[in-house]
């Protein structure tokens, strides 16, 4: 999948501007920020970028006497990862119970779980907040004998531990094509045998048998859109995990979950990133 690098310079550049472009940009669809000299440089899947709605977030920023400029160009789509991997990604332990790493770390933690991940391309190495607090829902639910769907599955690293954590059977669900390979590449590494990775979006959902538990970590609009066929394929019990937006988008996400029939149960809080779990009336 093709993806674009917006690079926004900020003015003032300080923290509190950035946050907010990177809040902004979040609610269209950007997937991940990195601060660069200047500004921030965020990466967006080319066939969700919409230039009009990028004008209209800068032409009305919310911060006053701020000013965002922003450059566009084609994110190169080979060996980003390899490169990152190899240099950032470093073991992660999540709640003292879940150790996620690379086939080439070695001596790592021992703990309850431990998944490997050769992420690729594909997103979802445990050390984004919105992630690790998805991880630390699993970690505390009882996932025993349950169906799980894992929409948006990227590495399938929430599959992959729903899966350890006794779901069974699950199903892993990505639009992007590097993500189904990957997914599938990181499954047999674990050595699983329960999850079915498949290619494609909500549509897919259609007319399918309720699934005890769906996560879906993706991003507000996606989710928003998507949550009527999450909620029809969900049973009285079921429970629906999904982050990918911030705190100040909770309001809008619950009120959709309330609409089609779901109690709001809590959320987690990472950086101002939110997971919340809701359960099917
Ligand atoms: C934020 S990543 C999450 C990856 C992984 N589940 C995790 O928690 O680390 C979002 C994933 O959703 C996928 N995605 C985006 N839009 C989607 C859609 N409409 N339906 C299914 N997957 C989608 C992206 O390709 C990406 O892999």
């Amino acid at each position: 999948m093709k993806y674009l690098e917006v690079t926004f310079t900020t003015h003032p550049c300080n923290e509190t501007v950035n946050d907010v472009v990177s809040a902004l940009a979040g609610d269209i669809g950007f997937e991940s920020f990195v601060e660069c000299e200047g500004g921030i440089q965020a990466y967006i899947q080319q066939a969700l970028f919409n230039k009009e709605v990028l004008d209209e977030m800068i032409s009305e920023f919310p911060i006053p006497n701020a000013k965002v400029e922003y450059t566009v160009k084609e994110a190169e789509d080979k060996n980003w990862n390899e490169e990152w991997e190899k240099n950032f990604f470093q073991p992660i332990v999540i709640g003292d119970r879940c150790c996620i790493h690379s086939t080439f770390h070695k001596d790592t933690p021992k703990t309850e779980y431990e998944i490997l991940i050769n992420p690729q391309m594909a997103f979802g190495t445990g050390h984004h907040e919105t992630t690790s607090s998805i991880i630390s829902e699993l970690l505390d639910a009882d996932l025993k004998d349950k169906s799980v769907l894992d929409m948006g599955c990227g590495t399938s690293i929430l599959a992959i531990l729903a899966s350890m954590r006794g779901a069974n059977p699950v199903t892993a669900i990505d639009i992007d094509d590097w993500c189904v390979n990957n997914s599938k590449d990181n499954i047999i590494l674990n050595q699983i045998n329960n999850i079915t990775v498949e290619l494609g979006d909500a549509s897919l959902l259609k007319g399918r048998k309720p699934f005890d538990v769906i996560i879906a970590n993706i991003n507000r609009n996606i989710l928003l859109a998507d949550m009527p066929q999450y909620a029809a394929c969900m049973h009285a019990g079921s429970e629906l995990y999904m982050s990918g937006f911030y705190v100040q988008d909770i309001p809008v996400i619950r009120e959709k979950a309330e609409n089609l029939g779901m109690k709001f149960i809590h959320y987690r809080e990472k950086n101002n990133w939110a997971a919340v779990k809701f359960i099917m009336l």
